[in-house]
């Protein structure tokens, strides 16, 4: 009888071990198919994981999507171009960065960009790329991988490496602003791929060389005034056009060796001036470009009274706006007005050729 009533009670336990298993299944079913869908916020996933299959799962939550990828462009640390591309290029393959916490992304694909931001220098580069980066199906190599103008040695395979992994319908971007005034660079673009769509973010090039000056001198100090670099004599006024500051400025001439290679439909001249007091309107035409879905719009920006530039605005959910680092936006020295005034007259007929080329007025005369 004892025997029995114990077969009773294993058999009762038997059928409710059953139950909490097939339950327990299912909870643990559920909880991946939530981690897979990107909802699974405690797991410790790739960030990158959880944007690429958001995107190819709900490609058509644009609105959704731009903010809460912009939390991830929020966590991406400031990069000054010129600064940290060196550190950068020295990590790990396979491996991104997000406030110093390395995260292996082994998802999608390394391509060759689609999409390159050549230019100018202190032009708006950074910013352009910022702003891109919040679009879901955009995915960018954060430092300036200078590939065509200084490790083309290193080879094709090494600079497909540099770039971030991408799924279907993503596209891969750099930017480099020193490839719009390298003389080699149109050609080996060329031979990566002649479809190459070129960006080159234009701004006033008085003003640019006023930039230009002011990142050398906040690296040296003890740099000649802008006066003294800027004149091959300055009794004659004649511009020094050996001066790198003024040399790139000349939009038409490095312009001109582009068109060797590429026709001009392949190439979107943004106005830097323009990225500064309409960022939304600026993005929706490089958005349309690319052939992507106009997602980064007005919504995501807003106009930062202390830094004087518009910033990225806090994503949904995230404690922080953010804008670009301390090295962009900085105060330029006064210059004299007449220095200034014979600058841009130096540059009017370049400026005019320009417009002409491009089909653009940047109306800086
Ligand atoms: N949103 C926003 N925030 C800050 N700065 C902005 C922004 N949009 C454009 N800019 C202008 O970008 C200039 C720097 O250009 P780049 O990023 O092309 O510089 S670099 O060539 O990568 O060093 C930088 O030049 P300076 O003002 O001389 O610092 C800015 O004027």
């Amino acid at each position: 009888m004892g025997c029995w009533t114990t077969s009773c009670d294993f058999g009762h336990l038997k059928a409710h071990s059953k139950v909490s298993v097939f339950f327990t299944m299912i909870l643990i079913f559920t909880y991946l198919f939530y981690c897979l869908t990107g909802y699974c916020d405690s797991m410790p996933s790739p960030l990158y994981v959880h944007q690429s299959f958001r995107s190819k799962l709900f490609p058509k939550e644009g609105k959704k999507l731009a903010h809460w990828n912009g939390s991830i462009v929020r966590e991406l640390p400031e990069l000054d171009a010129t600064d940290v591309e060196d550190e950068k290029r020295q990590r790990g393959l396979g491996y991104e960065t997000y406030n110093n916490i390395s995260v292996s992304n082994n998802f999608g694909t390394k391509e060759f960009p689609q999409a390159i931001i050549i230019g100018v220098k202190k032009g708006g580069t950074r910013a352009l790329l910022e702003f891109l980066r919040v679009h879901p199906d955009v995915r960018a190599v954060g430092a300036e991988p200078h590939f065509f103008d200084r490790f083309y040695e290193k080879g094709l395979q090494w600079y497909r490496n540099q770039m971030p992994r991408t799924l279907d319908g993503q596209i891969t971007m750099e930017k480099t602003p020193s490839y719009f005034i390298t003389r080699e660079a149109p050609s080996r673009v060329f031979s990566m791929s002649r479809g190459t769509k070129l960006i080159v973010v234009v701004r006033d090039p008085v003003t640019r060389a006023v930039s230009d000056y002011t990142q050398t001198l906040s690296k040296n100090p003890s740099l000649p005034s802008f006066q003294n670099l800027v004149f091959k004599n300055s009794t004659t006024g004649l511009i020094d056009t050996s001066w790198s500051a003024v040399r790139i400025g000349i939009y038409a001439k490095h312009l001109e060796n582009w068109l060797r290679y590429f026709p001009l439909a392949q190439f979107l001249f943004v106005n830097g001036e323009k990225l500064v007091t309409d960022p939304a309107g600026e993005m929706g035409r490089v958005q349309d470009f690319l052939g992507l879905k106009r997602v980064v719009t007005n919504k995501h920006f807003y106009f930062n009274q202390t830094k004087g530039f518009p910033c990225l605005k806090k994503p949904e959910g995230s404690s922080r706006p953010r804008c670009l680092g301390k090295s962009k936006g900085r105060p330029h020295p006064r210059i004299p007005a007449e220095v200034l005034h014979r600058l841009r007259d130096f540059y009017r007929p370049f400026n005019m050729k320009f417009y002409q080329m491009t089909g653009q007025d940047f109306g800086w005369d």
